[in-house]
């Protein structure tokens, strides 16, 4: 299984993150994140796969980023269309679309067929006060319980605790997602415990 770490927002804990080779980084974009930072900070980070997460952004503005940080993918976290996503898609063709859906309930996943041929992979997150790092685990039966056609990352308040659980899924996830459980201080993370968190993913 693959690992990314979310929500790097200074440079220097960013690539002593990056040294421990997790599969993505992910680098925020979005002002109203706490762990927002800069096209300008973000390229000073030294990792091959860097995802960039946006919250109802523009195609511009996602473009300009992913183009100047060599983005490998747009995580778009806001309630972006399914016609926004393939409007972003023939822009970067190679740019892989990371569709998010936050969860409460089994009905919140009835959007997803919708996107399955707009989006490269989807994202199942907490819903939670915050766009994103909320820091809480949703209910993953209820991922037995749906049908899912597209390669999915799971996040919500992920850590190795949390990870007891994973091999209940029957369909498992092609990334794992991980955040604010891993911060020493927003935005910062704690170096043992991601170090732990990644050779623990990749081995899965
Ligand atoms: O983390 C944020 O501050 C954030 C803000 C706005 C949109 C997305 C955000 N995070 C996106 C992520 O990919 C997180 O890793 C994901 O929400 C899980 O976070 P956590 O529950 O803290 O592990």
């Amino acid at each position: 299984m693959k690992v990314k770490i979310c929500g790097l927002a200074h440079v220097t804990n960013a690539n002593e993150i990056a040294q421990l080779n997790p599969d993505f980084i992910g680098c925020i974009f979005s002002s109203a994140s706490k762990r927002f930072i800069t096209l300008e900070q973000a390229k000073q980070i030294n990792h091959p796969q860097k995802i960039g997460v946006f919250v109802n952004q523009s195609i511009a503005e996602i473009v300009n980023i992913a183009t100047n940080c060599s983005l490998y993918g747009a995580q778009l976290h806001g309630s972006e269309s399914v016609a926004f996503c393939l409007a972003l898609k023939q822009q970067i063709p190679l740019l892989k679309i990371i569709k998010a859906f936050s969860i409460a309930q089994l009905a919140d996943f009835d959007a997803i067929e919708d996107y399955e041929n707009a989006v490269d992979y989807f994202l199942f997150d907490t819903k939670g006060k915050d766009f994103g790092g909320n820091g809480i685990v949703f209910n993953w039966e209820m991922l037995n319980q749906i049908t899912c056609n597209k390669p999915y990352f799971l996040a919500g308040g992920i850590d190795v605790a949390a990870l007891s659980q994973i091999n209940n899924l029957q369909n498992k996830p092609f990334v794992i997602d991980a955040n604010s459980k891993l911060e020493d201080a927003i935005g910062i993370k704690n170096n043992n415990k991601t170090k732990q968190l990644i050779t623990y993913v990749q081995s899965i």
